[in-house]
Order: structure tokens, then C-alpha cells, then sequence
């Protein structure tokens, strides 16, 4: 049995750099907003129950996310909605990667994790943090989202000290090297307690 560590935090907190640096060390990653492209995607489970709910999202058979972000702008019940059909599949694709991966620890990289109470289903959590100046700086030079939606993803997200305080680990997202050094430290832990078993 692989060991399930979590990996969250917030929105731009650095989930996917840190997912690199497991892997790096040897660890399976799934990604769960990755998921989300590949259900959105031609072909792709969410794109029939998605575009039966918001026809304006579909677009040459896939869900198109612009529409999408302009559709939770203007409606303030369509983010739950979507989450609704979204979530379980999610967990479909999750059990199957889980289903067929080998590594020692895998590593789920879940945005929503405490929010959607997924930490009852790993062995532990690891949280990405960094100062919130830095947060908004790296979202918004990312150009996918106007500041507005940035401050209302974050809003409906958990607040990152209280990750912070629930998480077993925390790996601050200051430099690369530094994210490096705590990610192997966190390695080395859960090798360490996986070879006292
Ligand atoms: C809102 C959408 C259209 C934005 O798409 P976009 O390509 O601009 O951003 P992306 O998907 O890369 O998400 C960026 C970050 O936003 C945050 N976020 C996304 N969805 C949510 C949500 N439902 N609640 C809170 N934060 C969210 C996460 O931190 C995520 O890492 C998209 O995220 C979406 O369809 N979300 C609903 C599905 C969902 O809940 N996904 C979260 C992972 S299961
Ligand atoms: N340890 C680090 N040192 C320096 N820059 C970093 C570090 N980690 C992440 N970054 C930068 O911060 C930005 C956001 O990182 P990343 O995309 O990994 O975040 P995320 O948490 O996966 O984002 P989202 O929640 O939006 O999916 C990127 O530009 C990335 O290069």
C-alpha cells in the first residue's frame, strides 16, 4: 500500500511547482486540476452534464473555461453548481489513478482539499504557503485571471493560516531551493516511518 500525502493550498501558493519537486524524489503525482482540463476537454466526462447545465459554456464539444469563469461572474449559484457535477468525477479519476499507481507515497494535489474534507482520506497533509503579496503578484502575472476573480476564488477558499495550522507539513514557497530542502525533509519523514512499519 502506497502512503497518500496530500498537497494543498491556495490559490498561486505554489501546488504544482512543489508536485515537481515529489516527483523529483521519486513520488506519483495526480493532479486534480489537471482532472478538471481532461473533464472539460472533447470527449470528456463532464463536457455532457456540464453543457446540459450551462448551454453557453460548450463550445466545439468541450467546456470552454473563459465562458465558464464569465458564467460564475455573473450568477452567483453557478460555482456550486458546477462543483455539483464536477467533484465526484474528480474522485472517479483520482480512486482509478490511485487503482494503478506503484510508487512508495503518492501525492494528491488538491486545491480544495480541507474544503471538500479530503484530508480523512490521505495519510497526511502537506500545505504550500507564501506571504499573500506574492500570492496575488504570481496570480495575476499568470494573465489568466483579472484581479476580481482572483479575490473571489480566494474568498471561497479556506484562509491560509488555517491550512497552515491543520496541515502536517508546511512548505513555504519563498525560492525554489528552498521548497526543494523541505520537500525532501518531508520525503525523508514519511520513508522513515514507512521503513519503522
Ligand atoms: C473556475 C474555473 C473555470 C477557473 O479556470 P482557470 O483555468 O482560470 O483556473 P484553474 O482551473 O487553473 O484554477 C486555478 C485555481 O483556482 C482555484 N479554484 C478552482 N476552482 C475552485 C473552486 N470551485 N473553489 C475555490 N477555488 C477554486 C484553485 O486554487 C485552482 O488551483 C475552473 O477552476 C473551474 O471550472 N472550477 C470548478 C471545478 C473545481 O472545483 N476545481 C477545483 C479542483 S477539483
Ligand atoms: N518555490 C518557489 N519559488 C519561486 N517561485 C515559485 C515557487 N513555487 C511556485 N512559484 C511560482 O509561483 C507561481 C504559481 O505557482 P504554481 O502554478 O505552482 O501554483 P499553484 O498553487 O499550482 O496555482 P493554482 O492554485 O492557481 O493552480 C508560478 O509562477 C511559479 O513559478
Amino acid at each position: 500500500m502506497s502512503f497518500l500525502l496530500g498537497l494543498t493550498g491556495s490559490i498561486g501558493m505554489g501546488k504544482s511547482t512543489t508536485a515537481k519537486l515529489f516527483a523529483d524524489e521519486g513520488c506519483a503525482i495526480w493532479d486534480a486540476d489537471a482532472a478538471v482540463h481532461r473533464l472539460y476537454s472533447a470527449g470528456g466526462a463532464a463536457v455532457e452534464p456540464l453543457g446540459a447545465e450551462f448551454p453557453d459554456a460548450l463550445r466545439q464539444g468541450a467546456i470552454d473555461r473563459n465562458a465558464l469563469k464569465q458564467i460564475i461572474a455573473a450568477d452567483a449559484t453557478a460555482l456550486k453548481r458546477i462543483e455539483a457535477i464536477v467533484h465526484p468525477l474528480v474522485a472517479r479519476d483520482r480512486e482509478m489513478f490511485k487503482a494503478q499507481a506503484s510508487a512508495d507515497i503518492i501525492v494528491l494535489d488538491i486545491p480544495l482539499l480541507f474544503e471538500t474534507g479530503g484530508e480523512k482520506h490521505v495519510d497526511a497533509v502537506a500545505c504550500v504557503s507564501v506571504d499573500a503579496d506574492t500570492q496575488e503578484r504570481r496570480v495575476l502575472a499568470r494573465n489568466t485571471m483579472t484581479r476580481d476573480q482572483f479575490l473571489m476564488i480566494r474568498s471561497k477558499q479556506m484562509p491560509d493560516a488555517e491550512k497552515r495550522a491543520r496541515a502536517d507539513y508546511v512548505i513555504i514557497t519563498d525560492t525554489l531551493d528552498h521548497a526543494r530542502k523541505q520537500v525532501r525533509q518531508v520525503v525523508d519523514d514519511i520513508r522513515a516511518g514507512l521503513a519503522d512499519a
